[in-house]
């Protein structure tokens, strides 16, 4: 195995899967898996977008269910490990197991920034099942480091290997993404991770100032692939970090082979930062609310934009999807009031 600074896990089967709705198939999984093993990548997130058990109307349905996408991602690769998430409320134990039985061999255990207690539970029984665990406090923006650190402590007291800062918002700049880690590597003993969002086109520069602080555990997506304006894109992101003599044993010519060659093909369109995905870091609202902010905005024929700037102002967050129709007809109804 070649020297490893930096550690990727590989997203674009789990949070790209936002970006295609959900409608991944076995055949399609079982070519980008194999091709992110040979490329060397040490771990592939295989799930629905919002984790294991997302598949519903309120999150979005799958096209295939998701244990046959671990199960097909699992049969390809020699040496890569399949990781699952799983945000509790959402996901279940019985999931988890479910997916450990089948091959899966990392945990990501994702919960709002403040509420890391509500991880207890599934860290603990991820390692009874033999799981490498992941802590993954996601909308980091919404909360000062020192509450990062407190909540992270928690997940670190649980057994989390590793706990990771997750900007789900893409809204946060780089020296916000610095004190974020360094907080964490003066106060926690376990690794550190860092998860981009693209949507201020600050992904590249917020992996590689929570890099610089001291995290070694990075996501990254094949061609951005991930909800929003989508992640860190990882064929560009082991080249840079290749140019800054960090290793990540990845195979850098693999890796955008298979970006062009075999993701690139299956997109509806190119993943870009269009005006509501900047909106989404602008106002600091969840990345994955755009494609239902959207919908919303169709149904009551109003911007998306005036939605989304409303539920940064309310702070709303992941499970509080049904909000965005709440939202988008108090503006509908605002707007068709006589003045
Ligand atoms: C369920 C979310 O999509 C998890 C994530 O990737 C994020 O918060 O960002
Ligand atoms: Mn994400």
């Amino acid at each position: 195995m070649a020297k490893q600074d930096v550690l990727i896990t590989e997203v674009a089967l789990r949070d790209g899967s936002h970006a295609i709705r959900h409608q991944y198939t076995v055949d399609q999984v079982l070519q980008i898996a194999k091709a992110l093993d040979e490329a060397n990548v040490p771990y592939i997130e295989v799930t629905h977008g919002d984790g294991l058990a997302g598949s519903s109307l309120q999150y979005g349905l799958s096209k295939t269910d998701e244990m046959a996408l671990i199960e097909a991602a699992v049969s390809v690769c020699q040496n890569a490990k399949i990781a699952v998430l799983l945000l509790p409320g959402i996901g279940t134990v019985e999931e988890l197991k479910q997916a450990a039985n089948i091959g899966a061999k990392m945990a990501r255990i994702a919960t709002h920034v403040t509420e890391a207690d509500v991880s207890r539970q599934h860290i603990s029984i991820a390692k009874e099942l033999g799981m490498e665990t992941v802590g993954f406090l996601m909308m980091a923006h919404m909360a000062p480091a020192r509450k990062l650190v407190e909540q992270a402590k928690l997940m670190e007291s649980y057994g989390a290997d590793t706990v990771y800062v997750v900007d789900s918002a893409g809204a946060l700049l780089p020296h916000q993404v610095k004190e974020r880690i360094k907080a964490l590597k003066e106060n926690i003993q376990v690794n550190i991770g860092f998860h981009g969002h693209n949507n201020l086109s600050l992904a590249m520069a917020n992996t590689l100032a929570a890099i610089e602080e001291g995290a070694t555990r990075i996501d990254g997506s094949v061609r951005c692939l991930g909800a929003g304006a989508g992640n860190t894109q990882t064929e560009v992101l082991v080249s840079v970090l290749d140019r800054l003599g960090i290793e990540t044993g990845i195979d850098i010519y693999k890796m955008m082979d298979l970006a062009e060659d075999i993701v690139a093909p299956i997109l509806p369109k190119p993943q870009e930062i269009t005006k509501d995905s900047l909106v989404l870091g602008y106002a600091g609202v969840y990345s994955s609310f755009l494609l239902h902010a959207q919908k919303a905005a169709k149904q009551f024929e109003v911007d998306s934009r005036d939605i989304l700037i409303e539920l940064g102002k309310r702070k709303v967050v992941g499970g509080q999807e049904d909000m965005i129709v709440d939202v988008a007809a108090e503006i509908a109804k605002k707007q068709s009031a006589p003045v």
